[in-house]
């Protein structure tokens, strides 16, 4: 009898870890729509509206997102125009952290610092407010994708300009064939969900 409810237990035990494990591991990639060609010919637009449109999918995400950046030291999260945004403000909240925009040209008020660089389909420029940082403030940079790696670099630029610190770069997906990486730390980098 003692035998039987011993080995019952090891069984449960084992089958709660393999669910852990499966939990751990869960694939984003369904929630992510394939537009071809936008917003222009030859680029595939990873489409993040089905993962929005699902609360608890997304809720998942940010839980996962929050897991892979908790050992970090972070001041503030940085959230860009305009799909980093909804990532940033829901981490934020999550982590108890306040979060700063980088907007694109003349939406912010105020004195601002800019930045302009190329991107996966063309050219654009980044704004933060001037005072938004203190200097030596660890900064942790939030977008939806990593594709070339030009926004998130001109938002780790801008940063430092202000004279804080990038205390590294979490995405929701990464587009690893084009690299982006490489004109980050390569170390400091962390996304869920990877193609
Ligand atoms: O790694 P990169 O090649 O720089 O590309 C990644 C950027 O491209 C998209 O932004 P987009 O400028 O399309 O703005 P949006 O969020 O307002 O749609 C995406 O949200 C990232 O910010
Ligand atoms: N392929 C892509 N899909 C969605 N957002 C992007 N930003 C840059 N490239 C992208």
């Amino acid at each position: 009898m003692f035998f039987c409810n011993f080995v019952w237990c090891r069984c449960l035990k084992i089958k709660y870890k393999i669910n852990l494990g499966k939990r751990m591991s869960e694939d984003f990639s369904s929630c992510l729509r394939d537009i071809p060609d936008f917003p222009s010919p030859g680029i595939i637009f990873k489409d993040i509206s089905p993962l929005l449109a699902n609360p608890q999918k997304f809720t998942a995400v940010i839980e996962a997102m929050a897991k892979l950046v908790k050992d970090k030291e972070i001041d503030y999260l940085l959230g860009i125009d305009s799909r980093g945004f909804i990532f940033a403000a829901a981490l934020a909240q999550k982590l108890n952290l306040g979060m700063v925009m980088a907007r694109k040209p003349g939406k912010l008020p105020g004195d601002v610092v800019s930045q302009s660089y190329e991107l996966e389909y063309g050219t654009a420029t980044l704004e933060i407010q001037t005072d938004a940082f203190k200097a030596g403030d660890r900064v942790l940079i939030i977008d939806d994708v990593l594709a070339t790696g030009g926004t998130a670099r001109a938002a780790g630029d801008l940063v430092e300009k202000m004279g804080a610190q990038t205390a590294g770069f979490a995405f929701f997906v990464e587009l690893e064939f084009l690299n982006g990486k490489q004109v980050l730390d390569s170390s400091s980098v962390t996304s869920l969900v990877k193609f």
